[in-house]
């Protein structure tokens, strides 16, 4: 902006302003027709990696665009179209289960086709698979214990079981043999941990409740996660040979959850049981059968290939990678080509709680697969792939798309403003919520409320979880799993919650005037929340020198103040202190003859505000951006 110019010279400096430059990068171009699908959360490595360019190049294109970013963050649709849009492609932006049944589909893996086309002929019985939960010390451990020495398999083999993450055991249930799945990691936590991973392994919860103790805070939390998953639940009353044992006390303090005992009208079983002495283990039992006769259809087709979940997997010196495999449906053999998450190998070997060999596992039945080249992680689901080294690609496959979905879980969760807007878009019907207060009245006084709310008949308001106390790593995983919204009402997070909430993207509102959060949620519901937005400054330019263009309009030459001035941002322009114009926008930002996308303070910059052209020597630029406003 010094000296003194040819017109010539400041209109080409004009002209290479306004039309962003490629940075004279070389990138394969599309036809202006061409689509690339990308999934949420790609970022520009994806996106070099599907039209076969360098990803350098596509930073410097995005750059010259006006927008930052590294080859590895995560874009969002927008952006990609700008850049697509650029260079002749057509962006379709897919979700994660899509990309799937697409990659699948590459290797003739049809889930949904599987499933649709099994008939009932091929459906046989399958065991149902039972997690234990409830609050510390009630029994739990004791009580998995007391059920796996029921196992005659495990007497007659000494009694020595191991734990591999998952055992079973047969009950005779009227004449007939029947075997029930237990998962050995007993509580809520691992349950909705697997959960969080997308896999959903439980068919029916045990309760446990200590007799002598009655109904605690993670009572109540593992029946929320449990009917969070639409499981049923089995209530276990333990520890009934204990002196000031009430087992009636523990009934009539659950109907207030809604689990009502059968002998009170309800549809829930309750079972007196010891866990020490190991009494009405088999009523217990009993009525786990019986729940998921009457409440569940527990059926599988056992011939075809294998489809699981790893329930535990862990890197052993001497045999390698070892994990507990559940088969949900079809068979696992030795010998097959299989993928568990991003890991994959040949089934080498397989072993029951036993430590027996077994040679194949039908559907619900937990073993221990060698021959993984790696360790998947708890959750991965796992199949068996169609041919040699499909598997590999796969795993691959899978890896790449894993990190994609990491990437773009931020934005896959709701907030509240979300949710009005997906709800405009018939995408949702029930708003679920998580409510954390500082005491039970006003957790209690504010779900009253919230459930109160007209809302009509297309919207449905789930409070999912309730309690007293900070929000903690389960009150995230629970709303991260269930798309729910958390609401506090006069608490903080606990330690380190935060930063998981953050990562995972949930909405943690935090109240302290029960009023604020009802209108919140009402306002929601009702299709009305908007987000609001305040005004950030961002920095001030004075005008130098104004370069004249009839046809381009106007440069500003100048210097920044304060801040920075950033290209895109929002601007105005000041006369002596007052307002001259407003709603303009910085569309170009020039340091030198380089394009710039921010000028810091006491650096000199060209500015150009689009049409807008009555600028005069110390007008001041002042820029700004619209930020949303944190609620309170
Ligand atoms: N008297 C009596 N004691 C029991 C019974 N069941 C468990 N206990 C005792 O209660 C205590 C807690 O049992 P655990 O099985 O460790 O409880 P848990 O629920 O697994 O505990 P966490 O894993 O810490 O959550 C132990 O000291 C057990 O011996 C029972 O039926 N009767």
């Amino acid at each position: 902006m010094r000296g003194r110019k040819s017109k010539r010279a400041k209109r080409q400096e004009f002209e290479a302003m306004q039309a962003p430059s490629l940075g004279g990068v070389q990138v394969p171009r599309g036809n202006g027709k061409t689509v690339v699908r990308l999934r949420h959360g790609s970022s520009l490595n994806d996106f070099a990696d599907k039209i076969d360019a360098n990803p350098a190049a596509l930073v410097t294109v995005l750059f010259h665009l006006g927008e930052m970013a590294t080859a590895t963050q995560s874009l969002d649709e927008d952006t990609f179209g700008t850049l697509a849009a650029e260079l002749g492609y057509v962006i379709e932006m897919v979700s994660a289960e899509e990309e799937d049944r697409e990659l699948l589909g590459a290797f003739d893996i049809d889930l949904e086709a599987e499933e649709a086309g099994e008939s009932d002929e091929d459906l046989a019985p399958r065991p149902p698979v039972v997690t234990v939960m409830g609050h510390v010390d009630h029994g739990k451990t004791k009580l998995l214990d007391a059920i796996r020495s029921t196992d005659v398999v495990a007497g007659e083999a000494g009694g020595i079981t191991q734990h591999i993450g998952a055992y079973q055991v047969v009950k005779e249930h009227e004449g007939v043999e029947r075997p029930i799945t237990f998962i050995d990691t007993p509580g809520h936590e691992a349950f909705t941990a697997m959960r969080a991973r997308g896999a959903q392994v439980t068919d029916i919860a045990i309760l446990v409740v200590a007799a002598d103790d009655g109904v605690m805070p993670q009572t109540i939390e593992a029946l929320n996660h449990a009917q969070a998953a639409n499981v049923p639940i089995v209530v276990a009353v333990n520890k009934v040979d204990k002196e000031g044992a009430n087992p009636a006390k523990i009934r009539q303090q659950l109907t207030e959850y809604n689990l009502v005992a059968e002998e009170y009208g309800g549809d829930t079983m309750f079972v007196d049981v010891s866990a020490k002495q190991g009494l009405h283990i088999d009523q217990l039992l009993e009525a786990v059968l019986l729940t998921a006769d009457a409440a569940l259809d527990l059926r599988a087709n056992p011939d075809k290939d294998a489809r699981g979940v790893a329930i535990e997997a862990n890197l052993d010196k001497g045999r390698g990678a070892v994990a507990t495999v559940l088969v949900q449906s079809g068979t696992l053999r030795v010998g097959d080509a299989i993928v568990a998450g991003t890991a994959y190998g040949r089934v080498r070997a397989m072993f029951d709680e036993h430590g027996e060999t077994v040679v194949e596992a039908g559907p619900s039945r937990p073993v221990q697969v060698l021959g993984l080249a790696s360790v998947p992680s708890a959750g991965a689901t796992l199949l068996v792939a169609p041919e040699e080294r499909t598997d590999r690609q796969i795993a691959e496959k899978r890896e790449a798309a894993e990190r994609a979905a990491l990437l773009a879980k931020r934005r896959k969760r709701i907030s509240l403003e979300d949710f009005t807007q997906a709800l405009a878009q018939g995408k949702v019907e029930t708003l679920n919520l998580v409510i954390k207060g500082d005491v039970s009245g006003a957790v209690e006084a504010l779900e009253d409320a919230l459930l109160k709310i007209d809302v009509g008949e297309e919207v449905d308001l789930r409070v999912i979880h309730r309690g007293v106390g900070a929000i903690t790593q389960n009150d995230v995983n629970l709303a991260t799993v269930d798309s729910a919204i958390i609401i506090g009402f006069n608490v903080k997070f606990a330690e380190r919650v935060e930063d998981l909430a953050d990562r995972e993207g949930v909405d943690v509102r935090f109240y302290s005037v029960i009023y604020q959060a009802i209108d919140d949620v009402e306002a929601a519901l009702k299709g009305m929340l908007k987000p609001e937005y305040e005004e950030a400054q961002l920095g001030t330019a004075e005008v130098r020198e104004v370069f004249r263009s009839s046809k381009f309009g106007n440069i500003a030459g100048s210097i920044v103040r304060s801040g920075e001035i950033r290209r895109n941002s929002k601007a105005r322009v000041l006369r002596g202190g007052k307002v001259i114009a407003d709603n303009l926008t910085i569309e170009s930002l020039k340091r030198f003859k380089d394009d710039a996308t921010e000028v810091r303070e006491g650096y000199e910059c060209g500015i150009g505000l689009g049409s807008y052209n009555d600028l005069q020597l110390e007008d001041v630029i002042e820029t700004f951006e619209m930020r949303e406003k944190p609620r309170v």
